[in-house]
Formats: C-alpha cells, sequence, structure tokens
C-alpha cells in the first residue's frame, strides 16, 4: 500500500484532479475519491485525508465560485497553489472508429474547451459525466462502443480505452488553478510570498479602493479579486483576494491596516507562490 499523505480529491483516479495531486506532491500519495467538492472538506474535516486538491479557477470555464464558500465556511487553511494545463484527448474501446460514435461524455469544464470540435460534429451528442475519469471508467466497465470519453492520457491508459483523436481542446492555453487545502493554519511554511485572504467592506463609497489602496502602497501586488454576495444582504459581499509580495514586512503592515477598514477579515491562507503551468 502506499505511504504518502492521504489527499481527498473530487472524482476518481487520472482524473484532472488527480493529476493536480500528482503535480504538487508527487506520484506517492495515497488518493482518497470523493463524489462531490463537499464531501471532500467532509473526509478533511473528519481526519480521514490529510489535505484536499480544488480546483479553483480554470481560464475559459472562470471561477467555480462554491468551492469559495466551501473553503471559507469550513475555515481549512490554503497551504499551496498548483496550476495544471488541461489536454483533452477523445478516446473510445479498442475497435471503436470516430463514424460509430454517437455520444460523448466528460466533465462540464473540459466539454465546455472543446466547444469548437463538437461545432464540426453537430450529429453527436454530448453528455456531462461527473468528472472525465469516471466518464472513461464506464465506457470499459458498460463495453458502450457508441461512446467516447474526453480525458487525459492518465484516463485513458488506466481504463484501457484508445485515442482516437488528440489535443480537441478549442483553447491550447487553457489551464485551472487547483488550491491545497489543510485542516488548520499550524504548520510555518517556508518562504512565503502569496495569501488569500477574505473580508467584507462597508457599503459607502471608496470602501474598497480604500483596501485596495493600502495594499497598492504596501506594494503587494493583487494576482485576483472575487466577490461573493453575503446571503440574504442585498448589496453586501465578501471579497476574495490574492496577493503577491516580495518584502514580508510590507504585507504585515498592509495587513495591520486593511484590518481596522474591513469586516470579517480572515487570512485563508500563506503559502509560496506556484505559477509553473
Ligand atoms: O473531471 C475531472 O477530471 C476533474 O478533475 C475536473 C476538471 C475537469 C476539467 C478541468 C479541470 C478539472
Amino acid at each position: 500500500m502506499k505511504k504518502g499523505p492521504r489527499v481527498a480529491i473530487q472524482g476518481i483516479k487520472a482524473s484532472f484532479h488527480e493529476e493536480a495531486a500528482f503535480k504538487f506532491f508527487g506520484k506517492d500519495i495515497q488518493t482518497i475519491e470523493c463524489n462531490s467538492f463537499k464531501q471532500t472538506c467532509e473526509s478533511l474535516e473528519k481526519k480521514e485525508a490529510d489535505f484536499v486538491v480544488m480546483a479553483i479557477e480554470n481560464s475559459i470555464a472562470g471561477s467555480l465560485l462554491p468551492n469559495y464558500t466551501l473553503i471559507r465556511e469550513y475555515n481549512f487553511a490554503v497551504v499551496g497553489e498548483v496550476y495544471l494545463p488541461i489536454q483533452l484527448h477523445l478516446m473510445a474501446l479498442p475497435g471503436v472508429k470516430f463514424e460509430d460514435v454517437k455520444y460523448a461524455t466528460s466533465h462540464p469544464i473540459a466539454l465546455r474547451q472543446c466547444v469548437d470540435f463538437f461545432y464540426d460534429y453537430p450529429q453527436i451528442q454530448v453528455i456531462e459525466g461527473s468528472d472525465t475519469a469516471a466518464c472513461a471508467k464506464r465506457i470499459k466497465e458498460e463495453q458502450l462502443t457508441d461512446t467516447v470519453a474526453i480525458a487525459n492520457t492518465l484516463a485513458a491508459e488506466m481504463y484501457g480505452l484508445n485515442i482516437i483523436e488528440r489535443r480537441i481542446e478549442s483553447n491550447k492555453k487553457n489551464f485551472t488553478r487547483f488550491l491545497i487545502l489543510k485542516l488548520d493554519k499550524t504548520e510555518e511554511l517556508k518562504d512565503i510570498n502569496k495569501a488569500s485572504i477574505c473580508f467584507q467592506t462597508g457599503n459607502h463609497v471608496g470602501a474598497l479602493s480604500k483596501i485596495l489602496n493600502i495594499f497598492a502602497e504596501q506594494q503587494c501586488n493583487l494576482t485576483k479579486i472575487q466577490s461573493m454576495p453575503v446571503l440574504g444582504k442585498r448589496n453586501e459581499y465578501y471579497f476574495y483576494v490574492d496577493m503577491e509580495w516580495s518584502n514580508m514586512e510590507n504585507y504585515d503592515k498592509a495587513i495591520r491596516q486593511a484590518l481596522k477598514y474591513t469586516a470579517n477579515f480572515n487570512i485563508m491562507g500563506e503559502y509560496q507562490k506556484n505559477d509553473k503551468v
């Protein structure tokens, strides 16, 4: 049995979440397959997993908004990030030819990235599945000869499918950003130069710009800002901000100042920037 960390992912082995986990931790991990993002959080909460790897943004499909809420509500610590280029292949049971194909199944994010391909083949019906690898596995298990899956090479190998068309994604530079989550912020991480924070501001002129200026004045570079309505409160938002810096003192100062002008300020995690694609 494998020994490494137990990593919960939404999906099954050979999904993009597992590929992201391999990229961050190396191959020596125990993958914990979950049916939903919520289930990955439950698994971390119950200490059945040491980490969760969770997609947060895709360059084509955009932010995965419910995941921001999950991370905040479970109060998990963001301890790292990993970017994965998403390369998508069309795969089928050995012997199946492209002319035989009636259905194509995959995860909605993957399907959205292949719209140009399917535009050229309107006779193929597109069907959403829970994750790319699970779609590949179903073809194998149910011996479906009229169906293809859109997934990665790992899934083709693991579930014994042939790739009949390579790289069918519309945008070859498409990537997904995943966050690495832990139960709490106990350990001292090394070489910290990035943070994910969350706060609310008042609903008055200049409230948000006041905070953004504080970060600008302290040379903290914002790499992402995402707002989400506060449930049941009109005109109130959570702002999720990612930022990078080269001088830790600047960052500390910015945080101390921002605290004075925000409500429910929460540092979701401080970690090492990792934007290699
Ligand atoms: O379905 C998968 O394999 C996933 O891990 C979800 C996903 C799908 C496409 C891009 C990134 C993540």
